[in-house]
């Protein structure tokens, strides 16, 4: 029996992650290749006319699984129903910024539009902001629409999780889909901790640590590390703008793994709100050895989340 279609609000729709990601959904990037969809799409007045044009082009690539196009600059109609909602509306941070620069702007948008959603959003919602600053950006949305699970409200670290699995891959000039288990801890920041601790990849001889392999301890604990928080930063140098297409494919895998699961003994980065418990669709790994080295990394893009925190509050009182 044909399923029934899932309605998936992109914010910032008219923008580059959001016309790099619309066409991913609509083929069944996100949520499969037998699951309709209903995009419902989202951005301000003055890209209006652009995001008709999305429209446009999306109609004119004729998807088989696309049932439906909501194109509009009302936060309120945008969020009617949706069972998915991919938060992407904000501004980009520009060459030399941190993250933390484009905060005052981008955490008032996330307080307005979290009750945009908890009033017209299915009770179900599963979010995900990719907005930077990230991180606080879902913390805000969490506080301001109480009613939504906040189990069901996530952010973005699957792309630094990706950037891992692509480095490890070059090193060892294997398939990047051999590679498995690394994790994101943290801030979607230049503090984040890649760890490469529990990281394996699948050979003829089966499943070896990547520590084992790479043999280079020394390249782990410095380059790997500075190369996968600073790896924003150096696509906004040589693009001049931020990423995209990998963006877009990392908020698509993201949800394509809560939704239908990772499988069993791997698993992925998400941003999720920590209360250290179990939970329904995701769980935390639980039980890993930290050692001191990662202790102390954990702890520092720890500290850097309370302090975004507190300035997010700051730019909203
Ligand atoms: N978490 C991650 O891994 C990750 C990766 C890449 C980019 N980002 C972030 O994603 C965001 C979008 O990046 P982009 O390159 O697509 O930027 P962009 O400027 O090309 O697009 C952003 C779009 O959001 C729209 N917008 C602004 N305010 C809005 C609002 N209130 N409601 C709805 N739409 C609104 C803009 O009009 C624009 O069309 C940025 O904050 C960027 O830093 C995060
Ligand atoms: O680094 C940025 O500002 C954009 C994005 O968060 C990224 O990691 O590519």
């Amino acid at each position: 029996m044909a399923k029934d279609p899932v309605r998936v609000l992109v914010t910032g729709a008219a923008g580059q992650i959001g016309y790099a990601i619309v066409p991913m959904i609509a083929r069944g990037a996100m949520l499969g290749p037998d699951q309709p969809v209903i995009l419902h799409m989202l951005d301000i007045e003055p890209a209006a006319e652009s995001l008709n044009g999305v429209k446009m082009e999306l109609i004119d690539a004729a998807f088989p699984l696309l049932r439906g196009v909501v194109a509009t600059t009302d936060v309120q109609e945008a969020c009617k129903g949706v069972n998915i909602a991919v938060m992407v509306g904000g501004f980009p941070r520009k060459e030399g910024m941190e993250r933390k620069d484009v905060m005052s702007k981008n955490v008032s948008i996330y307080k307005a539009q979290a009750s945009a959603l908890e009033k017209n959003a299915a009770a179900d919602v599963k979010v995900l902001v990719v907005a930077n600053p990230a991180n606080t950006n879902a913390l805000i949305l969490k506080e301001f629409a109480p009613s939504i699970p906040e189990k069901n409200i996530t952010c973005l670290t699957r792309l630094d999780h990706n950037r891992a699995l692509g480095q490890i891959s070059e090193k060892l000039n294997v398939h990047v889909g051999d590679v498995k288990n690394v994790i994101i801890w943290g801030n979607h920041s230049s503090t984040q901790y890649p760890d490469v601790n529990h990281a394996t990849v699948t050979t003829s001889g089966g499943e070896k640590p990547v520590r084992e392999l790479v043999a280079n301890d020394q390249w782990l604990n410095t380059e790997f590390i500075t190369t996968v928080q600073q790896r924003g930063a150096a696509i906004i140098k040589a693009r001049k703008l931020s990423s995209a297409l990998s963006a877009a494919s990392s908020a698509c895998d993201h949800i394509r793994d809560w939704v239908l699961g990772t499988p069993k003994g791997s698993w992925v980065s998400m941003g999720v709100y920590s209360d250290g418990s179990y939970g329904i669709q995701w769980s935390i790994v639980q039980g890993l050895k930290i050692d001191e080295f990662s202790r102390g990394k954990l702890d520092a893009t720890a500290q850097e989340l309370i302090e975004e925190k507190s300035l997010a509050h700051s730019c909203l009182n």
